[in-house]
C-alpha cells in the first residue's frame, strides 16, 4: 500500500468568467500576465484538434512513470475540471492512454494535461476532450503510487494550484492564478479588441509601423546596397 495525500480542493471559478476565458487566445492571456504564466512544451497530442478549453485545475502530483493517484483523481473530479498531472516532466513511461481518456469523458473532465508522456495518441486525438502532454511513449505506467491530489504542482515550469484557471488551445496552456482571473480576463478582452483593430488596419493598409524605427537605431553597413 502507498499513500495518496489529499489536500482540500481549491475554489471554483465563476462559470461566466470561464466562458469569457474561452473567447481569449492563450497568447492574449499570457500577454495579459506580463508575458508569463505559460506552461512550456505541453501541446495537443499529435493529430488532435479541439476548441479552446478553460476550467479549474484538478491538480495531481504522481511518481514519474506511475498513475495510481491519477486513477484516484479521475474519481474525485468535478464536471468541468482540467486534470493537471505533474509527472515530473519524465518521458520514460506514459501516464495515461485511451482507456483513461474515455473514462475521463464520462466524469465530465474538460481536458487532460500531463507534464510527462501519454500513449494511445490516435485514440486520444479522436476523443472529444483535449489532451495536452510533453511527449508520447508506448511504454505504460506502473500502478503503485504514491502521489498527491489538490496540492500545488508544477507543469511545464508553471506553478498550478487547485482551482487556478487553466486555459488551453493550439498554442499550448496558460495558468491564470484564481485570485487574478477577473483582472487578467478584463485586460485580455481589451488586448483582444486592440488586436482586432490592428487586423483591420492591416487589411486596410493603414497599420502604423513608425514604432519600429522609433525603437531602433539603425547602422548602415558600407557596401550593403539599397533594397
Ligand atoms: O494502461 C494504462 O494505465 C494507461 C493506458 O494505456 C490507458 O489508459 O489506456
Ligand atoms: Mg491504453
Amino acid at each position: 500500500m502507498s499513500t495518496c495525500r489529499r489536500h482540500p480542493a481549491g475554489p471554483r471559478p465563476d462559470p461566466g468568467l470561464l466562458a469569457r476565458c474561452r473567447d481569449l487566445p492563450t497568447s492574449i492571456l499570457s500577454d495579459s500576465m506580463e508575458r508569463a504564466g505559460g506552461m512550456r512544451g505541453l501541446h495537443w497530442v499529435p493529430g488532435g484538434r479541439w476548441p479552446r478549453v478553460a476550467g479549474p485545475a484538478l491538480t495531481v502530483r504522481t511518481r514519474p512513470g506511475d498513475n495510481l493517484v491519477v486513477h484516484r483523481a479521475l474519481d474525485l473530479a468535478a464536471p468541468g475540471d482540467v486534470l493537471v498531472v505533474d509527472a515530473g516532466g519524465v518521458l520514460e513511461r506514459a501516464i495515461l492512454g485511451e482507456i483513461m481518456g474515455r473514462y475521463a469523458v464520462t466524469r465530465g473532465i474538460a481536458a487532460l494535461v500531463v507534464d510527462g508522456a501519454v500513449r494511445d495518441a490516435e485514440g486520444l486525438a479522436a476523443g472529444p476532450i483535449p489532451v495536452f502532454a510533453l511527449g508520447i511513449n508506448h511504454l505504460g505506467p506502473y500502478k503503485d503510487g504514491p502521489g498527491e491530489v489538490h496540492g500545488p504542482v508544477q507543469a511545464g515550469g508553471a506553478v498550478v494550484r487547485s482551482g487556478d484557471v487553466v486555459v488551453g488551445d493550439a498554442d499550448g496552456l496558460v495558468v491564470v492564478p484564481h485570485e487574478r482571473a477577473a483582472q487578467v480576463v478584463a485586460l485580455g478582452e481589451q488586448r483582444l479588441a486592440a488586436e482586432e483593430q490592428m487586423f483591420a488596419a492591416i487589411d486596410a493598409g493603414t497599420l502604423d509601423r513608425s514604432w519600429v524605427l522609433a525603437t531602433l537605431t539603425e547602422e548602415l553597413v558600407a557596401g550593403d546596397g539599397p533594397r
